[in-house]
Order: structure tokens, then C-alpha cells, then sequence
């Protein structure tokens, strides 16, 4: 059996979704990178999904699968090698983030309209400059708030983010994981972009921190706005998301409400409950094999090699129906 067993936080409210036009909407999103000897690696296959104010949509998946770079996709940072297909639209009458150019994004999209809570805020921080003055200028770059403003402006950013004011005047090295985490944040949300990407945002945090970083980013959400967070801790997905999306070699194979995903029914593609099952607070096994080179992926489903409940159906490739791209998603099984 692979009941969780009783844990000492609350279990998370179930959360609704607002009606109304979604914030972004990505269609039939592709990524292939052109590789020298021609080779063609499919890092994002096909990914659709929509995302709606005041909504935390959590994308987890093994390293690899494919979701650092669908953030890049949406954040126009691919390198020059990758070939982009299908459409992901920033509501209302936003560009095509897929087809914008750079000066389009960079002047209108990225700080403003999207912001990005990078994988590693230690990179992202300049180490030589405080964490006010890159504040400040963040301020200055992406908003229209006066010269005589800006100290305010940054102190406001800073609180938003949960980043103590006393810290202000520190360096990047000067401050914990955590600190950084949060002054990468604060730096996130100075253009108020109703969208954010996180991109791994807890890594390297102890679990205390993870989960205060985690509810520090859903306060953003419950503020209005949508979220988009990449993570492999599925705790930390299960303490911030509505709804969850699994990827596997590239592709997403389930797409579900969190509260059914992580309690009841429970999650229903094969991959996505040996994720689950591979937790130490759950049954502890992890899935067997590797997942697929993205240079040479099967027809059909890329998970039957590894898959218990495989058969020759699998060799055609699933759609993703009903939220589940499997031809025997769990519930099936059990019947
Ligand atoms: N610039 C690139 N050129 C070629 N292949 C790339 C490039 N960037 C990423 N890839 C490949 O795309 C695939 C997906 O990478 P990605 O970084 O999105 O994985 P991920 O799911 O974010 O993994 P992790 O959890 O480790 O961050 C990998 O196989 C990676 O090697
Ligand atoms: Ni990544």
C-alpha cells in the first residue's frame, strides 16, 4: 500500500481556479534543438496547457524531461540552435510569446508582464553590487517611478518578497539561500508582471525554508496572480499548486487537479504514480530504468519501456485525453 502517512502540516486547501480568460495559453508548444552531425534533440513535445489568474500550475518531471526549457520557450531565451513550434499567448491581447522578437519581449514582456524567479538566484544576482542598488535599478529599467521614488519603490519590492529591509545594503554572498532566494524574487515582482515563472525555486533549501519560500511565492498567487513553478520536490508542488502537470520526455502525460493528484483518486499515468511511489514518505521505490534519449525517442508511448502496466497498444503514441496521455491509465487498471 502507498498511503502517505500522516504529515504534521496542513493539508493545503482545495483551490479553485477563477473563471474568465486565462492568463496564458500554450498550444501544441514544440522545441527540438538542431545538434552538429544533424543529430535533433525533442526536449518539448507538443505541450498544451492554460493558466489563470490567481492560479499556481506546478510542472514536475524528472531532470531532463524538458521543463527548464519550456520556461525558456516562453521567456524567448532559447539559444539560436532551438526550433520553436506552436503558440503561447499572454492574455489579454498579449504578444505570441513564440513568435515576438527580442525588443518586443525584452521592452514589454520580460520583468513586466512575465517574471521569471530563476533556478539559481546566485546567478542571477549581480555579486558586486547590493541588493538595494540592483533593486533601484530594476526599478528604474522596467517602471515609470520617479528618480526621487526609486528608494521607496525598492524598499516596497523587498517587502513584497518578504526580504527583511535591514538586509538591503548586503551583498548577494552576504546573504543565506534562502535571502537570495527571496532578493530574486523581490526582483521578480518590481514590474507587478501578473504572470511568474519559477524555475526550481526551492533548491537547495532545507525543508523549513522550502516550505516558507513555498508559501511566500502562493501569497503571490492568492495576490492574483498566475504562477507558473517548475520544481522536482513534489512536497513542495503538493503545498503550492492547483493543478499539476507531469512531463515525461518532453511530452506532459497528466494534467490534474492537485488536491485529486496528491490525495484521492491519486494520479492515474503509470509515470506519474511511480513518482509519487518513489517518495520516502510514500512506499520509497523509485521507478526502475532511465527515462529516454531525447535524440532517439520511441514511437509510441516513451514511458512503456519502463512502464509495469505496458502492452502492445503502447506501441502507438497516447493522446492526452481527459488530462492522462496513457492507454491504461490507472483507474482502468484497477477495474
Ligand atoms: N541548448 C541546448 N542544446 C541542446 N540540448 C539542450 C539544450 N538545452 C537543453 N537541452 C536538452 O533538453 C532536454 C531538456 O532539458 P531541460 O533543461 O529542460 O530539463 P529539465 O526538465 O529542466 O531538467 P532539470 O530538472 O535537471 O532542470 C535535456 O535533454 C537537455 O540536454
Ligand atoms: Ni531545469
Amino acid at each position: 500500500m502507498t498511503e502517505a502517512p500522516p504529515t504534521t502540516r496542513p493539508a493545503p486547501p482545495a483551490r479553485r481556479s477563477p473563471e474568465g480568460e486565462p492568463l496564458l495559453s500554450v498550444a501544441g508548444l514544440s522545441v527540438r534543438f538542431l545538434m552538429p552531425g544533424g543529430r535533433d534533440v525533442a526536449a518539448v513535445e507538443d505541450v498544451s496547457f492554460d493558466l489563470a489568474a490567481g492560479e499556481c500550475l506546478a510542472l514536475v518531471g524528472e531532470s531532463g524531461c524538458g521543463k527548464s526549457v519550456l520556461a525558456s520557450a516562453l521567456l524567448g531565451l532559447l539559444p539560436a540552435n532551438a526550433m520553436v513550434r506552436g503558440g503561447a499567448r499572454l492574455a489579454p491581447e498579449g504578444p505570441d510569446l513564440l513568435t515576438a522578437d527580442q525588443a518586443t519581449l525584452s521592452r514589454t514582456v520580460r520583468g513586466r508582464r512575465l517574471g521569471l524567479i530563476p533556478q539559481s538566484p546566485s546567478a542571477h544576482l549581480t555579486p558586486v553590487r547590493t541588493v538595494r542598488s540592483q533593486l533601484e535599478e530594476t526599478v528604474r529599467e522596467i517602471t515609470d517611478v520617479p528618480r526621487s521614488k526609486l528608494r521607496a519603490a525598492g524598499e516596497r519590492a523587498a517587502e513584497r518578497a518578504a526580504f527583511p529591509l535591514d538586509h538591503l545594503d548586503r551583498h548577494p554572498h552576504q546573504l543565506s539561500g534562502g535571502l537570495a532566494q527571496r532578493a530574486a524574487t523581490a526582483l521578480a515582482l518590481v514590474g507587478d508582471a501578473p504572470l511568474l515563472i519559477a524555475d526550481e525555486p526551492t533548491t537547495g533549501l532545507d525543508r523549513d525554508l522550502v516550505d516558507r519560500t513555498v508559501d511566500e511565492l502562493r501569497r503571490h498567487v492568492d495576490d492574483g496572480r498566475g504562477l507558473l513553478v517548475i520544481t522536482h520536490d513534489l512536497a513542495a508542488a503538493e503545498r503550492i499548486a492547483d493543478r499539476v502537470a507531469v512531463m515525461y520526455a518532453g511530452r506532459i502525460v497528466e494534467l490534474a487537479r492537485a488536491d485529486a493528484f496528491f490525495g484521492s483518486p491519486g494520479p492515474r499515468h503509470p509515470y506519474a504514480a511511480g513518482l509519487l511511489d518513489a517518495l520516502p514518505e510514500r512506499a520509497f521505490t523509485p521507478i526502475p530504468g532511465m527515462p529516454p534519449e531525447l535524440d532517439a525517442l520511441p514511437a509510441g508511448c516513451a514511458f512503456a519501456p519502463r512502464c509495469p502496466a505496458a502492452t502492445d497498444a503502447c506501441g502507438a503514441l497516447p493522446a492526452l485525453a481527459g488530462g492522462v496521455a496513457c492507454h491504461h491509465p490507472r483507474e482502468a487498471a484497477r477495474a
